[in-house]
């Protein structure tokens, strides 16, 4: 049995680590050469995301090439909204898009709660199976999309820049959105705690879009509702030392840099933040904090890349609820010697400050 790595789990609880905790956000995916190779061979991103084997081997690919802290099931957050019947589908450079977008109170009034372990068996087979190979080498990470994020999508028909639909439904029929919100927070809930069942260690809930309400509507439409998911999650009970079983949550809303010390009310054990955020502003006491590089400082030479990752350990110094990552996901076109750099700095730099287990 291979030595445990929960440095990660125990950052999330504020406990003393070894050394600061490393993941990216989409670390498995198309700047990896083995991922576009074996995506070539599927044909689409959705075939591999529903064949718990090609999924589970994309989730390890990043492992084997970098010492990351935490391995992320290869999913999507979308998978609900095509569990519904919205019917999902990637267009060639276009992003993903539905066959049946939500335009009105009735479709709405008909969309059913997925059965996650119906539905999205194929999700809780990828968890089982990257489990089991992974042997307790690093925890494993469940996640989903937040209500509004998903709505976006649902409602939208795509990825949008503007929001015209949804911001249009959200201040002329804010029941409708509501009711909508609402299902998918117990679709989401559902889902997670299949996902734990199955076997995820620890949680994150994906806010892309809640950066683009107006402080009011962030609140009411967005964070109301994740705060209920995580009120639904069956998750274990953080003790006042390392709890091994618990299951952690961290919320990441892009763009929520304002709204940080509400989010941090909302029962989660960890913030994601984006690069826009202001560190020295956070507080570094029993809530974990999850960023925030730039994604395009890893474009830069190494120097640079470790003066920038340098800077992020000083503002958390001793603290032992720093979990790094990128401000949001990596981007394609990022040169694999960058993330070694990224990983190994992190590493070798911030044990300067730590000395616990792990
Ligand atoms: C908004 C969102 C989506 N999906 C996700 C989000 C939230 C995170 C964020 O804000 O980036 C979350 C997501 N998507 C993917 C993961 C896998 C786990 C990981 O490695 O982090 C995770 C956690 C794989 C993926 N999801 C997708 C890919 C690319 C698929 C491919 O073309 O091979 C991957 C690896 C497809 C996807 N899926 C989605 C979009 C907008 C796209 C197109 C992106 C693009 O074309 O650049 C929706």
């Amino acid at each position: 049995m291979q030595r445990q790595n929960d440095r990660y789990l125990r950052a999330l609880q504020c406990q003393p680590v070894d050394c600061t905790p490393v993941w990216m956000m989409r670390q498995a995916g198309r700047y990896l050469p083995e991922y576009r190779q074996l995506r070539a061979k599927a044909g689409d991103f959705m075939t591999m995301c529903k064949n718990p084997e090609l999924a589970c081997e994309v989730t390890l690919q990043p492992l084997r090439r970098f010492d990351l802290d935490a391995a992320i099931i290869f999913s999507d957050i979308l998978t609900i909204p095509d569990a519904m019947g919205l019917g999902l589908y990637f267009e060639q450079g276009e992003g993903p898009k539905f066959k049946n977008p939500i335009t009105n109170f009735n479709d709405i009034n008909k969309l059913s709660i997925p059965d996650p372990e119906i539905e999205l068996t194929y999700v809780m087979d990828a968890i089982r199976l990257a489990r089991k190979e992974l042997q307790g080498k690093v925890p494993l990470i469940g996640f989903a999309g937040s209500p509004w994020t998903l709505a976006t999508y649902m409602i939208e028909g795509g990825s949008s820049k503007t929001f015209t639909k949804i911001k249009k439904m959200l201040y002329s029929d804010p029941a409708s959105l509501h009711l909508l919100l609402d299902k998918l927070a117990e679709s989401v809930a559902l889902y997670l705690n299949a996902q734990i069942k199955a076997g995820a260690q620890s949680i994150m809930i994906f806010d892309s879009w809640g950066g683009a309400l107006s402080h009011r509507s962030y609140l009411e439409f967005s964070l109301q509702y994740m705060h209920k998911i995580i009120s639904l999650l069956e998750r274990g009970t953080r003790g006042p030392s390392y709890t091994k079983d618990y299951v952690p949550v961290t919320l990441f809303t892009k763009g929520g840099g304002l709204w940080l010390d509400k989010i941090m009310q909302a029962g989660c054990d960890a913030v994601g933040v984006d690069w826009t955020v202001d560190l020295s502003t956070l507080p570094k006491e029993n809530i974990a904090i999850q960023g925030n590089l730039d994604p395009t400082v890893l474009y830069a030479d190494k120097v640079t890349i470790k003066n920038n990752i340098d800077l992020i350990l000083k503002e958390f110094g001793p603290y032992n609820g720093h979990i790094f990552n990128l401000g949001h996901g990596i981007s394609q076109d990022t040169p694999i010697e960058s993330v070694e750099v990224l990983v190994n700095t992190v590493h070798q730099l911030s044990k300067r400050d730590h000395n616990g287990e792990s």
